[in-house]
């Protein structure tokens, strides 16, 4: 089948399935009239009409459902046309492995690696991470998608590793938190052990949470941290320590090259709807006209930036001699109060702001001091919170439709215990 008999047909299913909705309609319109004045208009209201009204709409979504079915085949069948990438010769072009890489980040990076010619292995167990995050560059012949969970060993040939693989959002990573530990601890041991026999260069996704609860302000990477080692977030802010430590334990040990990126709150297009920040749930709320639920008092502070400056900060920071730990996040700090604002003004509806309980150990104040970055890869961050938002809102409102589209009903978000 060629590509121009499969349009006429993708073309005509969904004409069909448009004139299949409408002659449901059409039927009930005029079965609604005819009732009204032949008989009483309260007929309606007799549960074998509404019964059989609840049928037709039911068969009129699996028509729809199955159509659909067909469409995604038949695109199946169409060759894929993939971002145009840069060509790179076999002396500048690098295998790159991305842990993590269908995640929220780490998709965001596979996309920049690729375009930039490189070849890019991606291995993610789905915990949070998902097909859909890359399925642009699935069959590509420089893209490479493995579904391995990296508490196992790892087996393969690159020249560098960007290791990102952990839960990073604090439901997600509160779950199952000896989990958590795990990844970063038997984890990035396995990957920096693969590194070390590759002699490959290896960046770790550290985070700021290594700084706590901090009692400095803002944090310089020389900041030691203030951590409750038992605390509900401990798995993941240990966690990700560990990890430090054992970067810096391999580097010495084994003369290996590293790179610690630190990461401050991150959003953008990609979030899971069940992602649990606060970014993804105030733009979720906002759009859905629900309250905007404030942990606590709303006076702690974060300052967010947007995914593009992450991902240009980590590639900087591979590409650059820095082997020390270098913050990179957005220097402009909000209160939560404020950030609650922001989002109900740029999202519109009638939201209502509510304060509901505080979550246990919630650093109370968080903003990157970036003079390092600055200083040794010439980067800041260049994406302002308007701007960013606006697209993060965009891709939120197309979310939802998918979701109310599937599911028939609304997302509601739940708030960690
Ligand atoms: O976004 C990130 O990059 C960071 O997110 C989390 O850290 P946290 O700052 O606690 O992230 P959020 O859950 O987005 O919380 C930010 C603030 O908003 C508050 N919040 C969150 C969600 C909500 O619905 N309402 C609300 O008031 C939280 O209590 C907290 O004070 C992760 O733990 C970090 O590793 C990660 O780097």
């Amino acid at each position: 089948m060629n590509q121009v008999t499969l349009k006429y047909k993708y073309i005509l299913l969904t004409v069909l399935a448009i004139v299949v909705l409408f002659t449901i309609i059409i039927r009930q319109v005029i079965q609604g009239n005819t009732d009204e004045t032949t008989e009483s208009k309260d007929n309606w209201k007799y549960p074998e009409d509404l019964h059989h009204a609840n049928y037709l709409l039911n068969e009129a979504y699996k028509k729809i459902e199955a159509l659909e079915q067909k469409i995604i085949s038949l695109e199946g069948r169409v060759p894929k046309t993939y971002p145009d990438v840069n060509f790179l010769n076999y002396l500048k072009r690098k295998r790159i492995l991305i842990t993590g890489g269908a995640g929220f980040v780490g998709s965001h990076l596979v996309d920049q690696l690729m375009l930039g010619g490189h070849e890019v292995i991606v291995v993610d167990n789905f915990f949070t991470g998902r097909k859909r995050n890359v399925e642009h560059w699935i069959g590509h012949e420089n893209f490479e998608l493995i579904h391995h969970d990296i508490v196992n060993p790892l087996f393969i040939e690159v020249d560098e590793i960007y290791h990102l693989a952990s839960p990073a959002s604090p439901p997600h990573y509160m779950h199952n938190p000896v989990k958590t530990i795990k990844t970063n601890t038997l984890g990035t041991t396995n990957i920096l052990g693969l590194a070390r026999r590759l002699n490959a260069k290896i960046l770790i996704a550290s985070t700021s949470e290594v700084y706590g609860d901090p009692d400095i302000h803002p944090q310089p990477e020389t900041y030691w941290g203030h951590v409750n080692p038992i605390g509900p977030r401990a798995c993941y802010d240990e966690g990700k320590r560990v990890s430090e430590t054992l970067t810096y334990a391999y580097a010495k040990q084994e003369n290996m090259q590293v790179r610690v990126a630190r990461i401050f709150n991150t959003y953008g297009p990609r979030m899971h709807m069940n992602d649990g920040r606060v970014v993804s749930n105030f733009i979720l709320q906002a759009l859905q006209n629900d309250v905007i639920t404030v942990y606590g008092s709303g006076e702690q502070t974060r300052s967010f930036q947007y995914v593009s400056d992450l991902v240009e900060g980590m590639i900087a920071l591979m590409n650059s001699n820095y082997s020390q730990p270098v913050n990179l996040g957005n220097p402009v700090e909000h209160t939560i109060n404020e950030f609650a604002s922001i989002i109900k003004n740029l999202v519109g509806g009638h939201s209502k702001i509510v304060h509901v309980s505080e979550v246990e150990d919630d650093p109370q104040r968080r903003r990157p001091d970036i003079t390092r970055a600055k200083t040794y890869l010439n980067w800041e961050p260049t994406v302002d919170l308007n701007t960013g938002l606006q697209k993060t809102v965009e891709y939120f409102r197309q979310e939802l439709k998918r979701f109310k589209y599937s599911h028939r009903n609304k997302f509601k978000i739940k708030k960690p215990s």
